[in-house]
């Protein structure tokens, strides 16, 4: 039997930062999207709140609450042998303090075995993080545009952009200081997001932040183009499954209408059992 692959950590992103190794990460919300992407040697899969919008049917993330999220990373949980799960905390599940995110992780790690947690917030967030990383959890930050706040933040506005890179830069110190052991920029200025890289000794994982992070992630269904109508203009569309699926679905329609299918080969008669029963003998 094939060994198991040596699990992800999170010492290995410190040391992917130091020797400059680039970190990979995908969204997954089920058992067979983590399956192949853990076999494909992502590093993390991160069961993102953007479940509202990839799997509910949803505008925003806000809607979304832990009881929808925990099974969906159950599921993750289930399809890797390599790959770090990071539990995504939806909006409403620890902005009134500490305890509050501290009670919502260990629902996440008790019920589904997740790795890590991760929350939105620099400033803001930095009590909540502090308070779950001295609980022995591994936090991954969220800092630049901050989808739960996109109604505070009048829309998909890309941040840290000209003084306001000072702002962003104190958000991801504030993260780190509070003992995350990454944190996420999304929609950042690529010239915004190569100062704090450099000013910062954990991580920094890019969602739309250009190619000077430590990492990079995606939300998966954008990425292989199965997301129907707009899509961010930083996600390179790697596949076209939408296409894939509709083209299945329409010849599947046309077969089953034709009396194509199914056919023989795809029927069970008291034949075949006679047959697999005299093959057994
Ligand atoms: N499918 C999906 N992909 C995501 O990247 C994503 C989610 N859902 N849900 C949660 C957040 C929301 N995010 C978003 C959502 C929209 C834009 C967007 O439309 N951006 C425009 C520019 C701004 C605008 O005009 O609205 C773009 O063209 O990049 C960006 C990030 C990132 N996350
Ligand atoms: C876009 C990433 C960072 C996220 O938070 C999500 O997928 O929910
Ligand atoms: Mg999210």
């Amino acid at each position: 039997m094939a060994e198991a692959p040596k699990r992800v950590r999170t010492r290995h992103f410190a040391r992917a930062k130091e020797e400059g190794i680039t970190i990979t990460g995908l969204t997954s919300y089920d058992v067979l999207t983590a399956q192949i992407f853990d076999e494909a040697g992502i590093d993390f899969l991160l069961v993102g709140d953007s479940a509202g919008n990839t799997v509910l049917g949803y505008d925003t993330t806000l809607p979304v609450t832990i009881d929808d999220l925990i099974p969906l990373t159950r599921g993750v949980v289930r399809g890797v042998k390599r790959a770090l799960v990071v539990a995504d905390m939806p909006f409403g599940s620890y902005e009134t303090g500490p305890d509050e995110a501290l009670h919502t992780a260990f629902r996440f790690m008790k019920e589904t075995g997740a790795h890590a947690v991760k929350l939105e917030g620099g400033v803001r967030s930095a009590e909540q993080i502090r308070r779950i990383v001295s609980a022995g959890i591994p936090v991954m930050g969220h800092v630049g545009f901050t989808p739960q706040s996109e109604h505070g933040l009048g829309g998909h506005v890309i941040q840290g952009r000209g003084t306001a890179a000072d702002q962003l830069l104190a958000d991801a110190k504030a993260v780190e200081e509070a003992g995350a052991f990454a944190v996420v920029l999304e929609m950042v200025p690529a010239e915004a997001a190569e100062r704090v890289t450099a000013e910062l000794s954990i991580p920094t994982i890019s969602v739309g932040a250009g190619p000077h992070c430590d990492g990079q992630l995606v939300v998966w269904t954008d990425w292989a183009g199965l997301t129907s109508g707009r899509i961010p203009k930083f996600v390179k569309q790697y596949a076209n499954l939408r296409d894939v699926l509709f083209d299945a679905a329409v010849a599947y329609k046309a077969d089953v209408e034709s009396g194509a299918y199914p056919d023989e080969a795809h029927s069970y008669s008291d034949e075949t059992a006679e047959k697999a029963h005299r093959d057994r003998e």
